[in-house]
């Protein structure tokens, strides 16, 4: 992947700050808002919050939207230009709704982290973290892990080991950490911790290669 020169954005006494905070702009207050009406949705009382209204009210937003949006192509070398930070992606975007999103510092011992409370969308199991949510978090986190290393490249194998469902509503620790490199051949590792005991732990194979970006 051409992930370019990625200034830090900030150093704290906790590790040097490599994604894209949110910060207050129109464009991350709108998502902010967005994230908050997904949650929103899937909590409120199905019979009574004049649903009818609230579709009419948000296709009315898509569409203003919509109307002022460029060509995907030309939104997609915006979205790709300059030397900042992903603020786009589905973990730790900050204009992207999906994403809760994770903050990831770089931390001295060579090691990425960060901290997240997970909400209903990301549910699975009752209560719990959705399987797939936390090896999206763990692959991004594993190539943060080694753009922070120096060498980075595209998932080939994450390996995923659940040890014991992820709670919603905790505060959990997102960790990565670039192994070795032989080669072309990446090894990178992570976990998700809560309360201290890991709920999930990933071993991933990266590809050093480069996807170049849109121009
Ligand atoms: C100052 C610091 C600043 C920090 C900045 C922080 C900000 C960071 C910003 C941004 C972070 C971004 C984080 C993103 C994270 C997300 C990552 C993803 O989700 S990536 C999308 C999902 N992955 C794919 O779509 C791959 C699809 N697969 C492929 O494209 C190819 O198969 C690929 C590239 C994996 C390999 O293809 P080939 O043609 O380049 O290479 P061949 O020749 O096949 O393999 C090379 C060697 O690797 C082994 N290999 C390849 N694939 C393997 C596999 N799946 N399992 C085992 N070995 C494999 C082969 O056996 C070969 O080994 P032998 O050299 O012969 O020993």
């Amino acid at each position: 992947m051409d992930l370019g020169n990625h200034p830090t954005v900030e150093s704290h006494s906790d590790g040097t700050v490599l994604t894209s905070a949110p910060q207050d702009t129109p464009v991350d207050r709108a998502t902010a808002a967005a994230r908050r009406v997904l949650e929103a949705l899937l909590l409120t009382d199905r019979a009574n919050a004049n649903l009818e209204r609230v579709a009419e009210e948000l296709n009315g937003i898509a569409e203003h939207l919509e109307q002022h949006a460029p060509e995907v192509r030309e939104r997609m070398v915006d979205m790709w230009s300059g030397e900042g930070v992903t603020r786009h992606d589905p973990v730790t975007g900050p204009e992207n709704a999906i994403a809760p999103p994770l903050v990831l510092a770089g931390m001295a011992d060579g090691s990425v982290r960060g901290e997240v409370t997970l909400t209903i969308p990301y549910q699975g199991p009752p209560g719990c973290v959705h399987g797939g949510v936390s090896a999206l978090l763990l692959d991004h986190t594993l190539g943060v892990a080694n753009a922070w290393a120096g060498k980075d490249g595209m998932t080939a194998q994450l390996n995923v080991r659940y040890h014991r469902p992820t709670p919603l509503f905790r505060p959990l620790t997102v960790q990565g950490r670039q192994e070795s490199v032989d080669g072309r051949k990446i090894h990178t590792i992570g976990s998700i911790t809560a309360d201290g005991e890991v709920c999930v732990s990933v071993e991933g194979l990266f590809i050093d290669k480069k996807v170049p970006r849109p121009r």
